[in-house]
């Protein structure tokens, strides 16, 4: 297999890039090479961002790369107001995806309900929610009573494309569709939306209507009428939508909408969802930034000479570490880097982890595991371990060991890396948080044999059953050239980000990662000697309608069967979690 180095992609923009570079003229900024840091060029607008944290708010205790936590988050964004931002402007920008992932978030029931606490402690002055806020009622009626109605975020919640079913049946809107401001020092006049990607899973209790859609609704005309182009200095459009979208081109929708009606405005994209750190150019007026996942990064953006014909655009992603934070805050030393409220925050992380007892040791893992710097067929890549040593424990009332069987499960399910070490109860969450339920279908051979197959094979399943930062990489090898591949001595191994600006958006130069296709999803097979009949094949709950999808699409050309699947012909399986067949694994290892 061809080894792909995973760094980044270019941006399909709308207008062939090598106009923009003209524009942008010396965009590739002359950061640094050697391993000390790649400054943030502070101008008259700036912004800080995050994105996808998925409640990671305790720091990775294994990573010290993205070491800090968010009390450290939050003395970092005071310190840096306080001694880099001087007369001019900074706004703090969050888009969404706030649980799922993190034992701090998902140890909880409803998951979130501590970690909002936390996340709530950041001051931001535009947030929104992701589609990890609308997969479960629990969870949408967390964020819209705990963060939408809240005091703090009073107007500052926005979501212009999704709706929210109130206890008393009312459709009202998830906060702001827009909001209008002006900056505190420079008084720039502000006109904000939020808009979520096309997320059609939402649960009962939200509604989302795609992007270009509600923008064609009289508030929208609305907002134009009282807010013309020269009463508005920058358009922020930030939410949980993807900056580089090659399947669904959505944002760039978005911004065509835009353009008829502010045709000379800046336009400020911030974006979510793929998890990956991305920068594109949309045009000479309009840039858009991505800011990664996990609290991994703070992605930063300035802009200068904003009321300007040629306003100029800066950006930076910053490890989610307290070195990087006491170097761009211009503090001489981590330690004073500390506020007594980040202090309070980072305290409280530590109550609410003993709490949740996330530090008890389930086992020790003994070697890692990877995602994607490993290809499946090793030994050390973690669809590997599953579907080879975890999955086969699967035991339910329905397990009928003279039946072969397929268990099947979307890679999107597995959301970090398995590092060696003590596998604590945080792990389990970190790895495998979805509590799917298993089901299953008794079918022929025939058709099971080829299920996964036809589900790896079909583009449109890309956007919803890999995990989030695949989708990206999977077009790497239909993008420019990628970054030199880094391999130094003493550097850490981490982000090299490829963007419209290059290769040097970083704030640290690391050894580059390994990167290897990730499929939409793997699956044990355990087939029994002779010939069965039927096999029993098991998949997430999660996953049913695209294994409905694929067995009736297979059966069509083959006519295996004479019926059409549907979901009456889904079964409860029953049976252990992902995560804790993943635990008994790794207590086996001890025992052996
Ligand atoms: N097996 C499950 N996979 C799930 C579930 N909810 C989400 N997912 C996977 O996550 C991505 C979306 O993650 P995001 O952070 O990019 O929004 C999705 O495409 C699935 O692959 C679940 O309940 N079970
Ligand atoms: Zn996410
Ligand atoms: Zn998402």
């Amino acid at each position: 297999m061809l080894t792909a180095f995973w760094l980044s992609i270019a941006v399909v923009s709308a207008i062939p890039i090598g106009k923009f570079q003209a524009v942008f003229n010396g965009a590739e900024e002359k950061g640094h090479d050697e391993g000390n840091f790649r400054d943030l060029k502070v101008g008259e607008l700036n912004f800080l961002h995050t994105t996808d944290t998925h409640g990671w708010l305790g720091s990775h205790l294994t990573q010290a790369n993205y070491g800090a936590d968010w009390g450290d988050f939050i003395s970092f964004t005071t310190k840096f107001k306080e001694r880099r931002i001087g007369s001019n402007d900074l706004l703090l920008i969050d888009t969404g995806d706030k649980h799922d992932g993190n034992g701090i978030s998902d140890a909880t029931v409803p998951n979130g309900i501590r970690s909002t606490e936390i996340f709530n402690e950041q001051d931001y002055d535009l947030l929104t929610l992701g589609n990890h806020e609308l997969y479960t009622e629990d969870n949408t009626i967390l964020e819209y009573y705990s963060t939408v109605v809240n005091d703090k975020f009073k107007g500052k919640y926005v979501a212009s494309n999704v709706e929210f079913v109130t206890n008393e049946s009312e459709i009202v809107p998830f906060g702001s569709k827009y909001r209008f401001f002006q900056t505190s020092n420079l008084r720039y006049n502000i006109l904000a939306f939020s808009f979520l990607f096309n997320f059609q899973r939402a649960n009962s209790r939200a509604i989302v209507t795609p992007a270009a859609e509600e923008l064609q609704k009289d508030w929208f005309q609305e907002v134009v009428n009282s807010y013309p182009e020269e009463k508005v200095d920058v358009i922020i459009v930030f939410g949980h939508m993807p900056i580089t979208d090659p399947e669904e081109h959505e944002i760039n929708k978005v911004h065509a909408i835009l353009r008829t009606y502010y045709p000379n405005s800046v336009i400020q994209y911030f974006g979510g969802h793929s998890h990956i750190r991305d920068f594109a150019i949309f045009d000479e007026l309009s840039t858009g930034l991505q800011s990664g996942r996990f609290a991994e990064t703070v992605g930063f953006l300035s802009i200068d000479n904003v009321r300007s014909e040629a306003p100029r655009f800066s950006r930076r992603y910053i490890d989610f570490n307290k070195d990087s934070f006491a170097h761009h805050s211009g503090v001489n030393f981590k330690k004073d880097l500390r506020t007594e409220r980040g202090a309070n925050v980072s305290s409280k992380i530590g109550e609410i982890r003993e709490e949740l007892n996330l530090t008890s040791v389930v086992g020790y893992v003994p070697r890692s595991y990877y995602m994607d710097s490993k290809p499946l067929t090793s030994k050390k890549n973690i669809y590997n371990l599953l579907t080879t040593n975890v999955l086969p424990l699967l035991k339910s009332k329905k397990t009928n060991s003279s039946k072969s069987r397929f268990i099947l499960i979307n890679t999107g399910s597995i959301r970090y890396d398995l590092y060696e070490g003590e596998f604590t109860k945080d792990t389990e969450y970190i790895v495998s948080p979805f509590s799917n339920d298993w089901n299953f279908v008794e079918i022929p051979l025939a058709l099971a044999e080829d299920v996964a197959a036809y589900l790896n094979n079909g583009a449109i399943l890309m956007t919803s059953m890999g995990p989030p930062e695949s989708r990206m990489k999977a077009e790497l090898p239909k993008r420019r050239d990628s970054c030199p591949f880094i391999h130094t001595p003493g550097f850490t191994k981490g982000y090299t980000t490829l963007d419209d600006f290059g290769c040097k958006g970083d704030d640290k130069v690391h050894n580059s990662e390994l990167y290897f296709p990730v499929p939409n999803v793997v699956q044990s097979v355990e087939l029994q000697a002779g010939w069965s009949e039927s096999v029993h094949f098991v998949f997430y709950s999660f996953i049913q309608p695209y294994v409905i999808n694929a067995l009736n699409a297979l059966n069509e050309e083959k006519k295996v069967v004479t019926y059409k699947f549907s979901d009456a012909d889904c079964m409860k399986y029953g049976g252990k979690s992902t995560g804790e067949l993943l635990k008994d694994y790794i207590r086996s290892l001890d025992k052996s």
